[in-house]
């Protein structure tokens, strides 16, 4: 038998994706998408072999019976599949620096995943779930933990620590950690590939564009910079998150406006980004739209969008020195064109010239550079960090 396959499982605060993923080429044998957490409607849609599926999962429904009709709903009508499956690979934000490699899950490591819940209230505690209801769906087959924190491990401190007294990194563990690291790592795997360089002699900016958005700088294989922080709030305008702002904002919102802390929580996490400054959809396919029809919201949305975004390509040349490419991915970044002009057209100072032809041409999970040959190079690359989770949770069996 040739396939390794793993069953790698991102549940995030309202939804579970899954796929049964083959370590070696990267292709999904099955993949899929439930929407499980807090919905009247709640539902589940899987594709094998092309051909798509869907199905109601009722009022409410959690990880755990998602899991449960993934196992025997789905798994149960594919079992020559079902039965080659040698891990399950669980996608985990927040690592602080605890977890600086993927690791084999045992109670310590979900003791060490609850400890940094309060760092990704959004994201840790709906993998703890998933976690736990894998286990006990598939009490055999050994778990891993792989880490969007891990790859920014090696930030350098002046790049992770705030400008707050030392003592809370010291005694709290406050400081940047930044999230997306395993798409950040494929995609710049990826393009020293494409380059035809080593990724040691590589230096790339990574956006990795999609619900949640981050950039890093990636200079030999190694992430210096990226823009989350303690949270995955921090950096870019999102789909529903606001990003970089001042602090005191949040001292106004709750002094002079009468907000709880939870309802400023709700407000920059779920109602701003996209949403809330075009007042219509955190969808980017929507501001597009939008934009088009010359819908005001949608314009200026996208509009800070772009500029926040080249705004930090540009500054993450700093930690670089040398720009080998720029590289766009996520469904934002692997399939906008309107968005990935505007950037490089953005950035002008560093010559980029948009290819017209190869921009539209790269999208819908094609690979390509985007910019003509007489400047620097950008690309859109399709992520996979369902490879990578594979991938780690095979080389950690051996
Ligand atoms: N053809 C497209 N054009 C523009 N944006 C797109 C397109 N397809 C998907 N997107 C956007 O990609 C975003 C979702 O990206 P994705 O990487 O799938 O998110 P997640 O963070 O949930 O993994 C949404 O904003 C969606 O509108
Ligand atoms: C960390 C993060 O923002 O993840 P996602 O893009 O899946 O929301
Ligand atoms: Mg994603």
């Amino acid at each position: 038998m040739s396939n390794k396959l793993v069953l790698v499982l991102n549940c995030g605060s309202s939804s579970l994706k899954f796929a049964i993923i083959d370590a070696l080429t990267g292709d999904d044998q099955i993949s899929g998408l439930a929407e499980c957490f807090g919905l009247e409607d709640s539902r589940i849609k899987w594709k094998v072999d092309g051909n798509k599926f869907e199905s109601k999962l009722g009022a409410f429904t959690a990880h755990r019976e998602a899991i449960e009709f993934i196992v025997d709903n789905i798994l149960g009508q594919y079992p020559e599949i079902a039965e080659q499956i040698q891990a399950i690979g669980h996608r985990v934000v927040h690592g602080g620096e605890k977890f600086t490699h993927s690791v084999v899950i045992d109670d310590n490591v979900i003791a060490g995943i609850e400890d940094c819940a309060a760092l990704a209230p959004l994201h840790n505690p709906a993998h703890l779930i998933g976690i736990r209801a894998a286990q006990a769906s598939f009490p055999k087959l050994p778990q891993v933990a792989v880490f969007d924190t891990a790859f920014h491990q090696t930030m350098p401190e002046h790049a992770f620590v705030y400008a707050l007294p030392y003592k809370f990194y010291r005694e709290h563990g406050i400081r940047r950690y930044g999230m997306h690291g395993t798409s950040h790592l494929f995609v710049s795997r990826e393009a020293a590939k494409a380059l035809g360089k080593e990724v040691a002699d590589t230096n790339v900016i990574c956006a990795h564009l999609g619900n949640g958005a981050s950039v890093t700088a990636v200079r030999g294989g190694k992430s210096v910079d990226t823009s989350m922080g303690l949270t995955p709030l921090e950096g870019l305008v999102m789909g529903t998150r606001c990003g970089d702002l001042d602090p005191s904002i949040i001292f106004h919102l709750v002094d002079r406006l009468g907000y709880t802390i939870d309802e400023v929580n709700n407000l920059m996490n779920k109602q701003s980004g996209l949403l809330g400054i075009s007042e219509l959809t955190n969808d980017c396919r929507g501001i597009e739209e939008g934009y088009s029809e010359g819908h005001k919201g949608a314009t200026l949305a996208l509009e800070i969008f772009c500029y926040r975004l080249a705004k930090y390509i540009a500054s993450y040349t700093v930690p670089l020195g040398r720009l080998d490419a720029l590289v766009f991915t996520g469904g934002i970044g692997e399939n906008s064109e309107l968005i990935r002009e505007k950037v490089l057209n953005l950035l002008s100072i560093f010559n980029f010239e948009v290819d017209a032809e190869r921009n539209k041409a790269a999208r819908f999970g094609k690979q390509g550079q985007i910019t003509t040959d007489n400047g620097p190079v950008a690309m859109v690359i399709p992520t996979n960090e369902e490879w990578v989770i594979a991938e780690d949770a095979v080389s950690l069996l051996k």
